[in-house]
């Protein structure tokens, strides 16, 4: 391999691999053929005997060598080089590319194939325009060597050189390294080469039907794993299933969970088919691993805890009171269940509430462990992982004898439509329970899988609260003011991007801020637990691990020397002010979560998940509510902005290349035009831009200078509501072409204003749009005064004072404890007729407590009442509450007043669930 002989020749240690032998050649001529051929499945038929003969050339080997490497990676990174994670970026533009060719082939500068080379965007005849791969393969025809000299693994080792001296800066030997690869290859290998080293093979084959050639799992594991070599290598065999790789006796995986979801996408997300219920037990997830005598129990993150639970029939809290339930045949078996609290007074499962662990239990008064066994992974040694659910249920039923309050199995619902599930969700909540799970009966074990697994989980939602407590990681803080001076008042949020495989977080994404849900006593407690940890935050040389957009926190800390907390939410909501690219409106923390580690916290992926599945919510708080179908207005706008777009031509862009250029203006600026004033539509504003020199796209995105319009339609107002782009009337790009000058925004030619953009106005104008500095007219005195009156006409509802108290009392004014809730009294006989109230009902009292500590309360049960309040000596109309809550996708909550004066006591929002009223006894 001449000039690089430092990568070459094998391993010592390792044996010979099949990309050791395999031309190069070889695969350019299988990626030529795939591209030509027409169609997806003759394209993956091709894709599949090249990969056959990968095998079979690889079994001839092993006779030889037996210590030969089976791995398709080599050729598998070529195949799919936009997922290359091991190799650094090469650094290698079209134009080094073609300004190296023109070097090698001694070409002039002025020729026509050197022209070609370097303009290779402009369109041709012959071939696709901007493809600088196919321009070369067409100067190169004729000029290189018949057949490449060069194996799989020779070019995949100079491609390594490639990377790593672009990594240290070492031009002259990327150089030397990439004409090796030139000059040994032929014109066809080279086009597929630059395609490789250009990380776009356009061959019309995805990545998914590649995987799914290469295994069934391939897919799902490169999600998980991020890594084209493991899933080579584990994969390689395509019988052996993921699923059962990973799971064997005594030792743990990580348990499938569910996905969130809310009740309108169950339908679709079990493929309309029919489906299991469950309840969404609220205990600890614990699986058991059994051999004869010898009990394991590990928790949802492996921690082993079998000590407490019992190794054998002799200890623990549960091991003696189920091992002789097992039935006779049953010597090996992983089970999967839920491990709760029992109450033997009452016969019923306890949930876990705010303090309990069920780990530590031991039998004592009237509460013992109780194992909820809902799924088997093995029995007597044979796996089902991979078996559909239904056939894994019939196996559990065949396992053990189940004992009330101490090992049971829990029971499906069979259901197929929204309202069944409504039915079970509005069930849940009266029985106290957290949720609903839902399961597809042919749904596979999953380890470690929410996403698109088959399972679901289902909480109801509350008016005012998000559907889910999250579990964040404190990344970074802020110094407090007032009587929280001296200590870090408000902390920043962050979530992980998920890790590869087995491995933990390194980069996480800014998320939120919290200042509030705390006592002053645990704001104290978490100082005296962080104060070692913080380093101050430096703009210019922000810490690597947290990555954060305009929100940037006074001090930040090594996230393994943080910890999680619990939070609960109003809302989640678009916003660029966090990495994440959404936020959370209202956030209180609820808790520290001293049972998670710090690697535990909620991903990126989860955070998508859950804005997915409050959709709903981002559409405005106060939607109307009748909801068997969710408001028609509602959906309008969330289709219109999801839907792909597919437009009359009228509507798309023009075509640039009919526009002649005639000023650089708006040189390289992109812009978005969304619509026009009447006699000047969107076409001639893109024609105007494009005129200027500016660029037009569709859709605004990171580049985007601003968007354009006149008028503000469905589509302009989800952009607004990104609060991303600056939207700019249609009179700024007119006055821009009338003076021939790329004019500044002033605040009248804002439609909407990005928040940088404000900050940029705020420097020069108040914040009506007067001129601190320029003399104002009388038409701009107008338009400054109407907005002046337009500001006074509102009023300031709760939510305003809700985050002005977030923003600057947050612990201050403990007044604003019950700030976003509308609370409606049972006092009533009936229920909203005053003429009807009871004399002296104890809950007057309890009125002025909550409108004391904020609370508006209203005299009739309107649709945006978010709590009831019962006095739990008479619970005659709480049957009723239910029977309205029923109907609503959004519910309230309907508790004793014991929640009032304990949440006042604790300083903060207990909840709800521990106080839901009970029916009345008949
Ligand atoms: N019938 C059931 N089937 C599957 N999982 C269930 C069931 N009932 C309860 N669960 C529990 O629900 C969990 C998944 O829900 P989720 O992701 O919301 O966790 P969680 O219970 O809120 O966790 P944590 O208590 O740690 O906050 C599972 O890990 C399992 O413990
Ligand atoms: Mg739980
Ligand atoms: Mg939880």
């Amino acid at each position: 391999m001449g000039d690089n002989s430092d990568n070459q020749g094998q391993d010592a240690n390792k044996g010979p691999t099949v990309a050791d032998f395999i031309p190069f050649a070889e695969l350019s001529g299988f990626l030529e053929k795939v591209q030509r051929k027409q169609g997806n499945e003759n394209k993956k038929t091709l894709f599949k005997s090249f990969l056959a003969k990968w095998r079979e050339f690889y079994q001839e080997l092993k006779k030889d060598n037996p210590n030969a490497i089976d791995s398709f990676y080599p050729a598998m990174r070529l195949i799919l080089p936009q997922l290359e994670r091991e190799r650094m970026a090469y650094g290698i533009k079209e134009h080094t590319l073609a300004k190296l060719y023109i070097e090698i082939l001694g070409l002039a500068k002025e020729s026509t194939d050197a022209k070609k080379l370097l303009n290779y965007r402009a369109p041709t005849a012959k071939q696709e325009a901007g493809d600088f791969a196919s321009v070369a393969y067409f100067v190169l025809r004729n000029r290189c060597p018949e057949k490449g000299s060069l194996t799989i693994k020779e070019v995949n080792d100079c491609l390594d050189a490639v990377a790593v001296n672009n990594a240290a800066k070492k031009k002259d030997v990327v150089k030397k390294n990439l004409m090796h690869l030139l000059r040994n290859t032929s014109a066809i290998e080279q086009k597929w080469l630059i395609r490789m080293i250009m990380k776009e093979m356009k061959i019309g084959l995805s990545q998914t039907s590649v995987f799914a050639a290469f295994h069934p799992d391939a897919e799902d594991f490169f999600n998980v794993t991020n890594s084209l070599a493991k899933v080579c290598t584990d994969l390689a065999d395509p019988k052996v299933r993921l699923n059962d790789i990973a799971i064997s006796l005594f030792s743990p995986f990580s348990p499938m969970l569910g996905m969130r979801a809310n009740t309108n996408q169950v339908e679709r997300l079990m493929n309309h088919q029919p489906f299991y219920i469950e309840t969404k037990l609220d205990g600890e997830r614990i699986q058991l691993h059994k051999n004869g005598d010898n009990y394991k129990y590990f928790s949802r993150r492996s921690h082993d805890y079998s000590s407490s639970f019992g190794e054998s029939p002799l200890s623990g809290s549960l091991t003696p009171f189920i091992s002789n339930c097992f039935k006779s045949d049953v010597s090996e078996c992983i089970l999967d269940g839920e491990m709760c609290a029992y109450n033997t007074k009452t016969n019923a499962l306890i949930s876990k509430g705010e303090n309990f662990d069920v780990k530590s239990l031991r039998d004592e008064e009237d509460i013992q462990v109780c194992y909820c066994v809902f799924d088997i992974l093995m029995l007597n040694g044979e796996k089902f992982a991979n078996r559909p659910l239904h056939e894994r249920l019939n196996h559990l039923k065949k396992v053990f004898n189940p004992v009330p309050g101490r090992f049971q199995i829990v029971d499906q619902k069979q259901a197929s439509t929204k309202s069944e599930v409504i039915d079970a969700l509005n069930e849940a909540i009266d029985l106290h329970e957290e949720g609903i799970i839902i399961k597809q009966p042919d749904s596979t074990y999953r380890p470690d899988k929410r996403k698109g697994s088959g399972w679901l989980k289902i909480k109801p939602e509350y008016i005012d609260n998000l559907m889910d407590e999250l579990d964040l990681l404190i990344v970074g803080g802020y110094f407090g003011k007032g009587i929280r001076a001296q200590m870090i008042s408000h902390f920043l949020l962050a979530v992980a991007v998920p890790p590869r495989e087995g491995q933990h977080p390194t980069i996480f994404q800014s998320f939120a801020k919290v200042g509030s849900g705390y006592s002053l006593k645990e704001l104290y407690e978490y100082n005296q637990k962080l104060a070692p940890h913080w380093k101050p935050y430096d703009k210019d040389r922000p810490p690597k691990f947290l990555q954060c957009t305009k929100e940037k926190p006074e001090l930040y800390l090594d996230p393994s020397k943080s910890f999680i907390v619990q939070i609960k939410a109003a809302e989640i909501n678009s916003s660029n002010t966090y990495k994440t690219g959404c936020t959370l409106r209202f956030p209180r923390l609820e808790k520290v979560r001293d049972d998670k580690e710090w690697h535990q916290c909620m991903t990126t992926d989860e955070v998508e998940n859950l804005r997915e599945a409050s959709e709903g919510k981002l559409a405005g708080r106060h939607v109307e509510m009748n909801e068997e179908d969710g408001s028609p207005k509602k959906k309008r706008i969330l289709s219109r902005a999801n839907r792909p777009v597919a437009v009359a031509s009228q509507f798309r862009g023009v075509d640039s290349s009919e526009v002649q250029k005639v000023s650089e203006v708006l040189a390289d600026k992109e812009i978005c035009v969304i619509n026009g004033p009447p006699g000047k539509g969107k076409p001639e504003l893109e024609k105007i831009v494009i005129e200027m020199g500016g660029q037009i796209v569709q859709n605004p995105g990171q580049e985007t200078l601003c968007v354009i319009a006149d008028k503000v339609n469905l589509r302009l107002r989800n952009i607004i509501r990104s609060d991303v782009y600056d939207v700019v009337k249609a009179s700024w790009l007119l006055e821009c072409k009338e003076s021939k000058k790329h004019l500044p925004w002033l605040p009248a030619h804002m439609i909407h204003t990005s928040p940088q953009t404000k900050a940029k106005f705020a420097e020069d104008y108040d914040k009506y749009g007067d001129s601190f500095t320029k003399d104002v007219t009388p038409e701009k005195l107008e338009e400054v005064f109407q907005k002046v009156a337009s500001e006074i006409d509102q009023d300031i509802s709760s939510e305003v004072m809700a985050e002005i108290e977030m923003k600057y009392f947050p612990q201050e004014s403990p007044f604003g404890l019950f700030r976003l809730c509308k609370v409606y009294l049972d006092s009533c006989l009936v229920i909203s007729d005053q003429s009807t109230h009871i004399k002296d009902c104890s809950l007057e009292l309890v009125a002025l407590e909550l409108r004391f500590y904020g609370a508006t309360t209203t005299e009739e049960m309107t649709d945006d009442v978010t709590h009831v309040i019962v006095d739990k000596r008479d619970l005659s109309r709480v049957p009723e509450y239910r029977k309205i809550g029923r109907t609503k996708e959004k519910k309230f909550h309907v508790v004793t007043s014991e929640w009032v004066s304990d949440s006042i006591e604790a300083g903060r929002m207990k909840t709800e669930r521990l106080y839901e009223a009970p029916l009345p006894k008949p």
